[in-house]
């Protein structure tokens, strides 16, 4: 067992799990040093990052609809399409993925993830499917696979706290996500909402996985298998929310915690966040890869098209 506590006279604590007496202890270099490899072995990137000046080795996607901002050792990544509710096209998930790595290496301490105008994200853009009906089915589809697996992975990966600012309604994978964020403030004016049955889809963002978990079996089959859409309220209960906030406040008081939160040990924080997480990433990459295998056979059924098809002509009709 690691010791871990204040200072002590007599007793030090060291990182290979033991814990010396005054007599056998280590000179304070041999000492220091152990630290180190201790610190290096839990995060090799620490070093890298720790080193990189303000704005170093950034490369910020430009981007139409994925918006990048760092203030106050908090970088931001914001959905950008506020006509479409966030809707996220295929270039948006590409983007989205540049903008994660970027952030995962910056000198921010905190990466936060949010929606601009009254929604979070309305989802994927469902007009991604149209394609299929037009191309080489076999062939796009699994590029789609891919670039969902892709944006997934990189959500599993990131190195950093993440939290998603939930500024309105969440459908579908802007929903399944959450379960791979450290933390999840949301507006109590937000929804969340999985149709993923009555497009028939399935569950995909490891949600299979992550919402059982976090919420239970039960109330995690009422949302991804009857498409239940739930309150942030609910949601918070359930455990899939950390804290709601009132629409009218939200922006105010989620920032003001959140810079204070920023002015912690980035490194600890980093470190932290992979001690939480890092025994979950085999299973959670090997979920995501079988929702991807699953969900790609789904996107080419009949039942997926018509669903996606009633969607777009649904204006016909108005
Ligand atoms: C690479 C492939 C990866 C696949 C990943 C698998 C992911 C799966 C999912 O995310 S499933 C969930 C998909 N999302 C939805 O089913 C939501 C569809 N949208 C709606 O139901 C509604 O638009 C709404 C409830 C979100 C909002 O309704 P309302 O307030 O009435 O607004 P409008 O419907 O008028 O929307 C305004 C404008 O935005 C367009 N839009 C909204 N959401 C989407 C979307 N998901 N895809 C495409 N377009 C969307 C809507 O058509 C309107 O456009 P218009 O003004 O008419 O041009």
């Amino acid at each position: 067992m690691r010791c871990i506590s204040r200072p002590q006279k007599d007793l030090v604590m060291f990182p290979d799990q033991r814990c010396w007496t005054s007599s056998e202890r280590p000179s304070g270099e041999a000492a220091r040093q152990n630290y180190v490899d201790f610190v290096s072995s839990l995060t090799p990137s620490l070093e890298s990052s720790s080193q990189a000046g303000p704005g170093a080795g950034r490369s910020l996607p430009e981007s139409e609809h994925v918006v990048m901002t760092s203030e106050d050792s908090i970088t931001t990544i914001m959905l950008n399409r506020p006509a479409k509710k966030n809707a996220i096209t295929i270039q948006m998930y590409q983007d989205i993925i540049l903008a994660l790595k970027a952030a995962g290496k910056d000198n921010s301490a905190i990466t936060v993830f949010t929606g601009s105008g009254d929604y979070y994200s309305s989802g994927n853009d469902l007009t991604n499917f149209v394609s299929f009906a037009s191309g080489d089915l076999e062939k796009i589809s699994e590029e789609s696979a891919n670039t969902l697996r892709n944006v997934v992975d990189t959500f599993i990966d990131f190195p950093k706290p993440l939290v998603a600012a939930v500024n309105g309604p969440a459908v579908g994978i802007s929903v399944t996500l959450l379960g791979l964020f450290d933390t999840v403030y949301a507006s109590d004016r937000a929804t969340l909402h999985t149709p993923f049955t009555s497009l028939g889809q399935t569950p995909e963002g490891c949600s299979s996985y992550t919402f059982p978990k976090i919420m239970g079996p039960a109330k995690a089959a009422e949302m991804l298998i009857f498409g239940k859409k739930i309150t942030a309220r609910e949601a918070c209960a359930q455990g899939l929310v950390t804290e709601v906030f009132p629409d009218r406040t939200f922006q105010r008081e989620v920032w003001t915690r959140l810079r204070e939160y920023a002015k912690n040990s980035p490194n600890a924080m980093r470190i932290g966040k992979q001690l939480l997480r890092s025994s979950e990433k085999e299973k959670l990459h090997a979920v995501n890869a079988e929702e991807c295998r699953v969900g790609r056979e789904r996107w080419l059924s009949e039942e997926c098209a018509a669903a996606v098809q009633s969607f777009l002509s649904r204006k016909a009709r108005l």
